[in-house]
């Protein structure tokens, strides 16, 4: 997992000193009714463009995770949001920024996938099959495949 640590929450960052702050990020944890779950390419200009993530940015000045969340899939990949439902809470050390990611897992939506950004998307399963996975989506993987006593949470 090259470029980023995952750094469990209250542990001191390991660039930028003491005084890092983190910046929060939601994340949508998209579900279909069989169980795929939503992944999506990081656009083009994007620091690591191309990866497979779950759709989702940061929060702007006053939202909440779910606010932020709603505003994002929207903006992103054209749906509006039922319910977000809080899962996990993960700190990310990449050299380009301390990131606080607030995983909420969504079960209903309404409107159609629209790739605003260019992305590519797929409905993934376990083990899943999309390369490259962006490091602060892999625990997800491993979180879903504990929920679903699966084996193995990529096929690498
Ligand atoms: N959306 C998303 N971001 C993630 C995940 N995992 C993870 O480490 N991140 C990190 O969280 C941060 C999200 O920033 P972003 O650049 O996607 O957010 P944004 O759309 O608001 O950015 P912008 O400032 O370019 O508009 C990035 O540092 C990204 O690397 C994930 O599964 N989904």
């Amino acid at each position: 997992m090259s470029g980023a640590t995952l750094v469990a929450d209250g542990d001191r960052p390991r660039e930028g000193g003491p005084d890092r702050k983190a910046i929060d990020v939601a994340v949508g944890v998209l579900l279909a009714t069989n169980g795929d779950f939503l992944l999506t390419s990081r656009p083009e200009g994007k620091v690591y463009a191309g990866y497979w993530e779950f759709p989702g940015g940061k929060l702007e000045a006053g939202e909440t995770v779910e606010q932020a969340l709603r505003r994002e899939l929207h903006e992103e990949i054209g749906i509006v949001i039922a319910a977000a439902e809080p899962w996990r809470v993960e700190l990310v050390d990449y050299p380009h920024a301390l990131v606080r990611l607030s995983f909420c897992k969504v079960r209903a939506w309404t409107g159609q996938l629209e790739m605003r950004e260019g992305q590519r998307f797929a409905w993934a399963t376990l083990p899943v099959a999309q390369s490259p996975v962006l490091p602060g989506a892999l625990p997800v993987l491993d979180w879903l495949a504990a929920e679903r006593g699966f084996p193995g949470a990529t096929c690498a």
